[in-house]
Protein backbone atom coordinates (compact mmCIF):
# COMPACT_ATOMS: atom_id res chain seq x y z
CA UNK A 1 0.00 0.00 0.00
CA UNK A 2 1.18 3.20 -0.81
CA UNK A 3 2.66 5.50 2.41
CA UNK A 4 1.40 8.68 1.88
CA UNK A 5 3.23 11.55 3.32
CA UNK A 6 1.12 12.43 6.83
CA UNK A 7 0.09 15.82 6.86
CA UNK A 8 1.23 17.93 9.66
CA UNK A 9 -1.04 20.80 10.99
CA UNK A 10 -0.12 23.54 13.43
CA UNK A 11 -3.03 25.49 15.11
CA UNK A 12 -3.79 29.04 14.49
CA UNK A 13 -5.52 31.01 16.82
CA UNK A 14 -8.87 31.26 16.57
CA UNK A 15 -10.23 34.36 14.35
CA UNK A 16 -13.57 35.26 12.85
CA UNK A 17 -11.76 35.91 9.71
CA UNK A 18 -10.19 32.56 9.42
CA UNK A 19 -12.91 30.34 10.15
CA UNK A 20 -15.18 32.56 7.93
CA UNK A 21 -15.39 29.40 5.53
CA UNK A 22 -16.53 26.79 7.95
CA UNK A 23 -18.87 28.45 10.31
CA UNK A 24 -18.79 31.40 13.04
CA UNK A 25 -16.98 32.77 15.81
CA UNK A 26 -18.82 33.14 19.37
CA UNK A 27 -17.50 36.06 21.06
CA UNK A 28 -18.33 38.89 23.18
CA UNK A 29 -14.74 40.21 22.95
CA UNK A 30 -15.09 40.27 19.28
CA UNK A 31 -14.13 43.69 18.79
CA UNK A 32 -16.60 43.93 15.43
CA UNK A 33 -19.44 42.61 17.01
CA UNK A 34 -20.82 45.95 18.87
CA UNK A 35 -23.64 44.65 21.30
CA UNK A 36 -27.31 45.77 21.58
CA UNK A 37 -28.34 47.44 25.28
CA UNK A 38 -31.40 45.88 26.16
CA UNK A 39 -33.63 45.34 29.21
CA UNK A 40 -33.01 49.15 30.43
CA UNK A 41 -29.32 49.31 30.08
CA UNK A 42 -28.33 46.43 32.36
CA UNK A 43 -27.46 44.21 29.93
CA UNK A 44 -25.62 43.87 26.73
CA UNK A 45 -27.33 41.37 23.80
CA UNK A 46 -24.36 40.16 21.44
CA UNK A 47 -27.29 39.41 18.93
CA UNK A 48 -27.69 36.26 16.26
CA UNK A 49 -23.93 35.43 16.38
CA UNK A 50 -24.83 32.71 14.20
CA UNK A 51 -27.68 31.21 12.21
CA UNK A 52 -29.21 27.67 13.58
CA UNK A 53 -29.18 26.12 10.24
CA UNK A 54 -31.77 22.57 9.53
CA UNK A 55 -33.90 21.11 6.95
CA UNK A 56 -37.19 20.95 6.81
CA UNK A 57 -37.49 18.07 8.85
CA UNK A 58 -35.19 18.85 11.14
CA UNK A 59 -35.67 21.61 14.42
CA UNK A 60 -32.58 23.18 16.81
CA UNK A 61 -31.69 21.64 20.21
CA UNK A 62 -30.09 22.37 23.24
CA UNK A 63 -28.03 20.39 24.53
CA UNK A 64 -25.05 20.24 27.48
CA UNK A 65 -21.79 18.83 27.15
CA UNK A 66 -19.63 17.46 30.24
CA UNK A 67 -16.17 17.42 28.65
CA UNK A 68 -14.47 15.62 31.57
CA UNK A 69 -11.61 14.29 29.95
CA UNK A 70 -9.30 16.50 27.93
CA UNK A 71 -6.09 15.87 25.67
CA UNK A 72 -2.73 17.91 25.24
CA UNK A 73 -1.38 18.39 21.88
CA UNK A 74 0.25 16.71 19.66
CA UNK A 75 -2.59 14.18 18.99
CA UNK A 76 -2.76 12.42 15.41
CA UNK A 77 -6.91 12.94 14.24
CA UNK A 78 -8.20 9.38 13.75
CA UNK A 79 -11.45 10.85 12.91
CA UNK A 80 -13.36 13.45 11.60
CA UNK A 81 -17.34 13.96 10.96
CA UNK A 82 -19.71 16.55 9.61
CA UNK A 83 -23.47 17.04 10.34
CA UNK A 84 -25.31 17.21 6.68
CA UNK A 85 -28.49 18.25 8.10
CA UNK A 86 -27.76 21.08 10.29
CA UNK A 87 -25.15 23.44 12.24
CA UNK A 88 -23.56 22.81 15.45
CA UNK A 89 -22.40 24.95 17.84
CA UNK A 90 -20.49 24.99 21.07
CA UNK A 91 -20.38 27.55 24.03
CA UNK A 92 -18.18 26.92 26.75
CA UNK A 93 -19.78 28.20 30.20
CA UNK A 94 -16.77 28.19 32.29
CA UNK A 95 -13.43 27.96 30.83
CA UNK A 96 -12.47 25.51 28.35
CA UNK A 97 -9.75 25.80 25.35
CA UNK A 98 -10.23 23.84 23.04
CA UNK A 99 -9.33 22.37 19.99
CA UNK A 100 -10.58 23.16 16.16
CA UNK A 101 -9.83 21.39 12.80
CA UNK A 102 -12.06 21.52 10.06
CA UNK A 103 -12.23 20.89 6.21
CA UNK A 104 -14.88 22.21 3.60
CA UNK A 105 -18.13 20.44 3.71
CA UNK A 106 -18.17 19.72 -0.37
CA UNK A 107 -15.45 17.30 -0.56
CA UNK A 108 -17.00 13.27 0.22
CA UNK A 109 -14.18 13.14 2.80
CA UNK A 110 -12.05 15.40 4.43
CA UNK A 111 -9.03 16.05 2.26
CA UNK A 112 -5.92 16.94 4.83
CA UNK A 113 -4.38 19.18 2.36
CA UNK A 114 -7.46 21.35 3.33
CA UNK A 115 -7.79 21.21 6.78
CA UNK A 116 -7.31 23.90 8.95
CA UNK A 117 -6.69 23.57 12.58
CA UNK A 118 -7.27 26.29 15.59
CA UNK A 119 -7.36 26.37 19.10
CA UNK A 120 -9.90 29.06 21.41
CA UNK A 121 -9.12 30.67 23.62
CA UNK A 122 -10.78 29.26 26.67
CA UNK A 123 -13.82 32.15 26.34
CA UNK A 124 -14.53 31.63 22.84
CA UNK A 125 -17.07 29.38 21.12
CA UNK A 126 -18.09 28.58 17.27
CA UNK A 127 -20.89 27.33 15.27
CA UNK A 128 -19.71 24.93 12.24
CA UNK A 129 -21.72 25.68 9.03
CA UNK A 130 -23.94 23.04 8.16
CA UNK A 131 -22.05 20.03 6.18
CA UNK A 132 -18.42 21.34 7.56
CA UNK A 133 -15.90 18.19 8.04
CA UNK A 134 -14.68 19.07 11.92
CA UNK A 135 -13.25 17.10 14.86
CA UNK A 136 -15.44 15.86 17.85
CA UNK A 137 -15.10 17.56 20.32
CA UNK A 138 -11.51 18.05 22.08
CA UNK A 139 -10.90 19.90 24.74
CA UNK A 140 -7.90 21.14 26.65
CA UNK A 141 -9.81 21.62 29.67
CA UNK A 142 -12.56 19.97 31.44
CA UNK A 143 -15.38 21.98 31.08
CA UNK A 144 -19.24 21.83 30.67
CA UNK A 145 -20.28 23.73 27.02
CA UNK A 146 -23.80 24.66 25.88
CA UNK A 147 -24.43 22.86 22.84
CA UNK A 148 -26.93 23.54 19.63
CA UNK A 149 -27.84 21.14 16.78
CA UNK A 150 -30.03 19.73 14.76
CA UNK A 151 -32.14 17.31 16.18
CA UNK A 152 -34.75 15.25 14.12
CA UNK A 153 -35.42 12.40 11.56
CA UNK A 154 -33.10 11.21 9.27
CA UNK A 155 -29.36 10.52 9.50
CA UNK A 156 -27.28 13.71 10.32
CA UNK A 157 -23.98 12.35 11.21
CA UNK A 158 -20.99 11.41 8.24
CA UNK A 159 -17.93 10.02 9.59
CA UNK A 160 -14.84 9.27 8.35
CA UNK A 161 -12.39 7.29 9.66
CA UNK A 162 -8.37 7.13 8.70
CA UNK A 163 -6.93 4.21 8.38
CA UNK A 164 -4.08 3.62 11.05
CA UNK A 165 -1.19 5.95 10.39
CA UNK A 166 -2.71 8.18 7.58
CA UNK A 167 -4.41 10.41 10.26
CA UNK A 168 -3.01 13.83 10.53
CA UNK A 169 -0.69 15.33 13.17
CA UNK A 170 -1.71 18.12 15.05
CA UNK A 171 1.43 19.94 16.58
CA UNK A 172 1.03 21.96 20.30
CA UNK A 173 -0.07 25.65 19.10
CA UNK A 174 3.01 28.04 18.22
CA UNK A 175 2.89 30.32 21.58
N1 LIG B 1 -21.78 13.49 19.12
C1 LIG B 1 -22.10 14.72 19.41
O1 LIG B 1 -23.18 15.02 19.87
N2 LIG B 1 -21.13 15.68 19.19
C2 LIG B 1 -20.31 15.67 18.01
O2 LIG B 1 -21.14 15.97 16.89
C3 LIG B 1 -19.20 16.68 18.12
O3 LIG B 1 -18.93 17.41 17.14
O4 LIG B 1 -18.59 16.71 19.22
NI1 LIG C 1 -20.21 17.28 15.52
Amino acid sequence: MQAYPRTILRPRHLTRAAFAPFGEVLDAADPGRAPIAINGGTTLRYDQLARVETDDEGYGAISLFQAHEAVSLPLVIEVMERHPLGSQAFMPLTRCRFVIVVAPAASRQPDPANMQAFVTDGRQGVSYRRGTWHLPLTVLDMAHLLVVDRKGPGCNLNEHVFAPGTGPLLLPQEV
